[in-house]
Protein backbone atom coordinates (compact mmCIF):
# COMPACT_ATOMS: atom_id res chain seq x y z
CA UNK A 1 0.00 0.00 0.00
CA UNK A 2 0.82 3.80 0.05
CA UNK A 3 2.81 2.94 3.75
CA UNK A 4 1.58 4.15 6.71
CA UNK A 5 0.32 7.75 6.93
CA UNK A 6 1.93 9.59 9.88
CA UNK A 7 -1.74 11.30 10.27
CA UNK A 8 -3.75 10.11 13.09
CA UNK A 9 -7.23 10.60 14.62
CA UNK A 10 -6.10 12.32 17.53
CA UNK A 11 -3.89 15.42 16.20
CA UNK A 12 -7.31 16.20 13.52
CA UNK A 13 -5.56 19.85 13.13
CA UNK A 14 -2.86 18.98 11.06
CA UNK A 15 -4.89 16.83 8.66
CA UNK A 16 -5.42 20.30 6.46
CA UNK A 17 -2.01 21.74 6.59
CA UNK A 18 -0.48 17.91 5.16
CA UNK A 19 -3.64 17.52 3.08
CA UNK A 20 -4.93 20.77 1.77
CA UNK A 21 -8.37 19.27 0.63
CA UNK A 22 -8.68 17.63 4.10
CA UNK A 23 -9.68 21.90 4.88
CA UNK A 24 -11.97 21.97 1.65
CA UNK A 25 -15.87 23.08 1.92
CA UNK A 26 -16.82 19.24 0.72
CA UNK A 27 -15.78 17.12 3.34
CA UNK A 28 -17.30 13.97 5.01
CA UNK A 29 -18.42 12.71 7.42
CA UNK A 30 -21.75 15.00 7.75
CA UNK A 31 -24.04 14.53 10.19
CA UNK A 32 -27.69 14.00 8.48
CA UNK A 33 -30.44 16.67 9.90
CA UNK A 34 -33.43 14.07 8.45
CA UNK A 35 -35.66 16.90 8.51
CA UNK A 36 -33.40 19.33 5.77
CA UNK A 37 -33.35 16.02 3.80
CA UNK A 38 -34.85 17.07 0.56
CA UNK A 39 -36.59 14.18 -1.15
CA UNK A 40 -35.54 13.05 -4.29
CA UNK A 41 -37.96 10.37 -5.95
CA UNK A 42 -35.74 9.76 -9.45
CA UNK A 43 -33.15 8.19 -6.99
CA UNK A 44 -33.14 4.88 -7.74
CA UNK A 45 -32.99 1.53 -6.00
CA UNK A 46 -29.23 0.74 -5.49
CA UNK A 47 -28.43 -2.54 -7.24
CA UNK A 48 -25.22 -4.62 -6.57
CA UNK A 49 -24.24 -7.26 -9.06
CA UNK A 50 -21.35 -9.91 -8.63
CA UNK A 51 -21.24 -9.53 -4.82
CA UNK A 52 -21.94 -13.40 -4.16
CA UNK A 53 -18.14 -14.80 -4.15
CA UNK A 54 -17.45 -18.18 -4.48
CA UNK A 55 -15.37 -19.86 -1.13
CA UNK A 56 -12.83 -20.53 -3.37
CA UNK A 57 -12.01 -16.66 -4.32
CA UNK A 58 -9.50 -15.52 -1.57
CA UNK A 59 -10.20 -12.31 -0.14
CA UNK A 60 -7.07 -10.19 1.39
CA UNK A 61 -8.14 -8.76 4.96
CA UNK A 62 -5.39 -6.42 6.17
CA UNK A 63 -4.98 -4.39 9.50
CA UNK A 64 -3.59 -1.29 7.95
CA UNK A 65 -2.49 0.86 11.48
CA UNK A 66 -6.40 3.10 11.21
CA UNK A 67 -9.02 0.07 9.97
CA UNK A 68 -9.40 -3.19 8.80
CA UNK A 69 -9.39 -3.43 4.68
CA UNK A 70 -11.11 -5.86 2.93
CA UNK A 71 -10.11 -6.03 -0.68
CA UNK A 72 -12.39 -6.57 -3.08
CA UNK A 73 -12.49 -7.87 -6.62
CA UNK A 74 -13.37 -5.68 -9.66
CA UNK A 75 -15.70 -8.00 -10.62
CA UNK A 76 -18.35 -6.25 -7.69
CA UNK A 77 -20.09 -3.56 -9.73
CA UNK A 78 -22.44 -0.73 -8.83
CA UNK A 79 -24.87 -1.37 -11.20
CA UNK A 80 -28.74 1.10 -9.98
CA UNK A 81 -28.78 4.08 -8.00
CA UNK A 82 -25.68 5.75 -9.62
CA UNK A 83 -25.68 7.31 -13.41
CA UNK A 84 -22.51 5.34 -14.05
CA UNK A 85 -21.02 2.13 -13.36
CA UNK A 86 -19.09 2.13 -10.29
CA UNK A 87 -16.62 -1.26 -9.12
CA UNK A 88 -15.71 -2.33 -5.68
CA UNK A 89 -11.76 -1.55 -4.17
CA UNK A 90 -12.42 -2.35 -0.79
CA UNK A 91 -14.70 -2.18 2.12
CA UNK A 92 -13.36 -1.12 5.55
CA UNK A 93 -14.90 -0.49 9.27
CA UNK A 94 -14.79 2.75 11.66
CA UNK A 95 -16.15 1.79 15.09
CA UNK A 96 -15.90 3.23 18.71
CA UNK A 97 -15.09 1.86 21.88
CA UNK A 98 -16.25 0.39 24.86
CA UNK A 99 -16.66 4.23 26.03
CA UNK A 100 -18.63 5.06 23.10
CA UNK A 101 -19.36 4.71 19.59
CA UNK A 102 -17.82 5.23 16.94
CA UNK A 103 -20.08 5.60 13.24
CA UNK A 104 -18.78 8.52 10.95
CA UNK A 105 -21.90 9.73 9.69
CA UNK A 106 -24.43 10.75 12.46
CA UNK A 107 -28.29 10.85 11.99
CA UNK A 108 -29.99 13.96 13.75
CA UNK A 109 -26.60 13.89 15.90
CA UNK A 110 -27.02 10.16 16.98
CA UNK A 111 -23.92 8.18 16.39
CA UNK A 112 -24.23 4.86 15.86
CA UNK A 113 -22.03 1.95 17.07
CA UNK A 114 -20.20 1.53 13.82
CA UNK A 115 -20.08 2.07 10.35
CA UNK A 116 -19.25 0.07 7.37
CA UNK A 117 -18.19 1.42 3.95
CA UNK A 118 -17.68 -0.54 0.59
CA UNK A 119 -15.63 1.87 -1.70
CA UNK A 120 -16.16 1.96 -5.62
CA UNK A 121 -14.71 3.58 -8.48
CA UNK A 122 -16.24 4.97 -11.87
CA UNK A 123 -15.13 2.62 -14.53
CA UNK A 124 -14.93 5.93 -17.43
CA UNK A 125 -11.50 6.24 -15.74
CA UNK A 126 -8.91 3.52 -16.37
CA UNK A 127 -7.77 2.81 -12.54
CA UNK A 128 -8.94 3.63 -8.98
CA UNK A 129 -6.11 5.59 -8.39
CA UNK A 130 -6.85 8.18 -11.79
CA UNK A 131 -10.39 8.21 -10.56
CA UNK A 132 -10.27 9.24 -6.88
CA UNK A 133 -8.94 13.05 -8.28
CA UNK A 134 -12.05 13.53 -10.21
CA UNK A 135 -15.71 14.84 -8.66
CA UNK A 136 -17.33 11.74 -9.94
CA UNK A 137 -14.56 9.27 -9.40
CA UNK A 138 -15.65 7.75 -6.15
CA UNK A 139 -19.03 5.99 -4.67
CA UNK A 140 -19.05 4.51 -1.45
CA UNK A 141 -21.83 2.53 0.63
CA UNK A 142 -22.39 3.57 4.00
CA UNK A 143 -24.38 1.42 6.35
CA UNK A 144 -24.55 1.51 10.39
CA UNK A 145 -23.94 -1.07 12.57
CA UNK A 146 -25.78 -1.50 15.80
CA UNK A 147 -26.07 -4.66 18.44
CA UNK A 148 -28.86 -6.95 17.95
CA UNK A 149 -29.19 -10.01 19.23
CA UNK A 150 -28.62 -12.73 16.89
CA UNK A 151 -25.02 -13.32 15.60
CA UNK A 152 -24.88 -11.83 12.23
CA UNK A 153 -23.67 -14.61 9.55
CA UNK A 154 -22.25 -12.56 6.84
CA UNK A 155 -19.84 -10.31 9.41
CA UNK A 156 -18.35 -13.04 11.20
CA UNK A 157 -16.73 -13.81 8.01
CA UNK A 158 -14.86 -11.06 8.68
CA UNK A 159 -14.57 -10.59 12.30
CA UNK A 160 -13.48 -14.41 13.06
CA UNK A 161 -10.32 -13.12 11.10
CA UNK A 162 -9.43 -10.33 13.42
CA UNK A 163 -7.33 -12.49 15.92
CA UNK A 164 -5.05 -12.85 12.99
CA UNK A 165 -3.99 -9.67 11.83
CA UNK A 166 -3.78 -7.70 15.50
CA UNK A 167 -1.09 -5.94 14.76
CA UNK A 168 -0.42 -3.26 11.91
CA UNK A 169 0.50 -4.11 8.74
CA UNK A 170 -0.83 -7.84 9.41
CA UNK A 171 -2.79 -9.44 6.65
CA UNK A 172 -4.68 -13.01 5.96
CA UNK A 173 -6.50 -14.67 3.55
CA UNK A 174 -10.79 -14.97 3.76
CA UNK A 175 -12.30 -17.25 1.67
CA UNK A 176 -15.23 -15.52 -0.89
CA UNK A 177 -18.84 -14.88 0.79
CA UNK A 178 -21.69 -12.55 -0.56
CA UNK A 179 -20.28 -9.56 1.02
CA UNK A 180 -24.10 -8.25 -0.24
CA UNK A 181 -24.78 -9.72 2.97
CA UNK A 182 -22.98 -7.48 4.78
CA UNK A 183 -25.37 -4.10 3.79
CA UNK A 184 -28.67 -3.65 4.35
CA UNK A 185 -31.54 -5.98 2.66
CA UNK A 186 -33.65 -2.88 1.55
CA UNK A 187 -31.16 -0.81 -0.47
CA UNK A 188 -33.96 1.44 -1.85
CA UNK A 189 -33.98 3.62 1.31
CA UNK A 190 -30.79 6.34 1.68
CA UNK A 191 -29.21 9.20 1.98
CA UNK A 192 -27.36 10.85 -0.67
CA UNK A 193 -24.61 13.53 -1.11
CA UNK A 194 -21.42 15.11 -2.67
CA UNK A 195 -18.49 14.66 -0.11
CA UNK A 196 -14.90 12.86 0.40
CA UNK A 197 -13.00 10.48 1.71
CA UNK A 198 -13.05 10.90 5.59
CA UNK A 199 -9.02 10.12 5.73
CA UNK A 200 -6.46 12.15 4.58
CA UNK A 201 -5.76 13.15 0.93
CA UNK A 202 -9.57 13.84 1.98
CA UNK A 203 -9.96 13.82 -2.20
CA UNK A 204 -13.63 16.12 -2.48
CA UNK A 205 -14.51 13.02 -5.15
CA UNK A 206 -16.82 10.66 -3.62
CA UNK A 207 -20.53 10.18 -3.79
CA UNK A 208 -22.06 8.82 -1.12
CA UNK A 209 -25.02 6.76 -0.07
CA UNK A 210 -25.76 6.39 3.56
CA UNK A 211 -28.50 3.11 4.01
CA UNK A 212 -31.37 4.14 6.28
CA UNK A 213 -31.45 0.28 7.56
CA UNK A 214 -28.50 -0.57 9.98
CA UNK A 215 -27.09 -3.76 10.03
CA UNK A 216 -27.65 -6.05 13.47
CA UNK A 217 -24.73 -7.49 15.40
CA UNK A 218 -24.21 -9.70 18.22
CA UNK A 219 -23.04 -7.76 21.25
CA UNK A 220 -20.17 -10.40 21.06
CA UNK A 221 -19.39 -9.50 17.46
CA UNK A 222 -19.71 -5.50 18.44
CA UNK A 223 -16.64 -6.07 21.05
CA UNK A 224 -14.67 -8.11 18.92
CA UNK A 225 -14.73 -5.74 16.48
CA UNK A 226 -13.86 -2.92 19.56
CA UNK A 227 -10.95 -4.64 21.00
CA UNK A 228 -9.10 -7.09 18.67
CA UNK A 229 -6.60 -4.80 16.46
CA UNK A 230 -3.75 -2.55 17.22
CA UNK A 231 -2.56 0.61 15.88
CA UNK A 232 1.36 1.34 15.55
CA UNK A 233 2.10 2.46 19.13
CA UNK A 234 0.57 -0.72 20.67
CA UNK A 235 -2.21 0.83 21.60
CA UNK A 236 -6.20 -1.01 20.63
CA UNK A 237 -7.74 0.37 17.71
CA UNK A 238 -10.07 2.21 18.41
CA UNK A 239 -12.70 5.48 17.76
CA UNK A 240 -11.58 5.43 14.34
CA UNK A 241 -13.67 8.09 12.71
CA UNK A 242 -13.04 11.59 11.77
CA UNK A 243 -15.45 14.10 13.34
CA UNK A 244 -18.64 15.57 11.42
CA UNK A 245 -17.75 18.26 9.18
CA UNK A 246 -19.95 21.01 7.71
CA UNK A 247 -22.20 21.50 5.15
CA UNK A 248 -21.18 24.68 3.71
CA UNK A 249 -24.55 24.90 1.85
CA UNK A 250 -24.25 21.58 0.41
CA UNK A 251 -28.05 19.34 0.20
CA UNK A 252 -28.62 16.14 1.37
CA UNK A 253 -31.27 13.71 -0.98
CA UNK A 254 -32.85 11.38 0.89
CA UNK A 255 -34.62 8.30 -1.52
CA UNK A 256 -37.74 7.94 0.80
CA UNK A 257 -40.07 10.61 2.28
N1 LIG B 1 -13.69 6.40 4.88
S1 LIG B 1 -12.59 6.33 3.73
O1 LIG B 1 -13.09 5.55 2.62
O2 LIG B 1 -12.19 7.66 3.37
C1 LIG B 1 -11.18 5.52 4.38
C2 LIG B 1 -10.79 5.76 5.69
F1 LIG B 1 -11.51 6.59 6.49
C3 LIG B 1 -9.65 5.17 6.22
F2 LIG B 1 -9.27 5.45 7.48
C4 LIG B 1 -8.89 4.30 5.45
S2 LIG B 1 -7.42 3.58 6.08
C5 LIG B 1 -6.30 4.96 6.01
C6 LIG B 1 -5.74 5.14 4.61
C7 LIG B 1 -4.80 4.03 4.28
C8 LIG B 1 -3.66 3.84 5.09
C9 LIG B 1 -2.79 2.79 4.78
C10 LIG B 1 -3.08 1.93 3.70
C11 LIG B 1 -2.14 0.79 3.39
O3 LIG B 1 -1.13 0.66 4.11
O4 LIG B 1 -2.45 0.03 2.43
C12 LIG B 1 -4.24 2.13 2.91
C13 LIG B 1 -5.10 3.20 3.22
C14 LIG B 1 -9.28 4.03 4.14
F3 LIG B 1 -8.53 3.18 3.43
C15 LIG B 1 -10.41 4.64 3.59
N2 LIG B 1 -10.75 4.42 2.27
C16 LIG B 1 -9.71 4.59 1.27
C17 LIG B 1 -9.23 6.04 1.25
C18 LIG B 1 -7.71 6.17 1.37
C19 LIG B 1 -6.90 6.13 0.09
C20 LIG B 1 -7.36 5.25 -1.02
C21 LIG B 1 -7.76 3.80 -0.65
C22 LIG B 1 -9.23 3.44 -0.90
C23 LIG B 1 -10.22 4.17 -0.08
ZN1 LIG C 1 -14.42 4.83 5.78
Amino acid sequence: GKGHSHWSYEDLKHWSTDYSDCGGTKQSPINVDTAQATFSPDLRPIQLSGYSLPANKQLKLKNNGHTVVLELPESLALTGGYAQQYRAVQLHLHWGSPLGPGSEHTINGRRFPAEIHVVHYNTKYDSFTEAMVHPDGLAVLGAFLEVGHGENQYYHEILKHLFEIQEVGQETLVPGFNIAGLLPANLKLYFHYNGSLTTPPCYQTVKWTIFNQTMLLSHNQMSMLVSSLRTDDDKLLQSNYRPVQNLHGRRVLASFQ
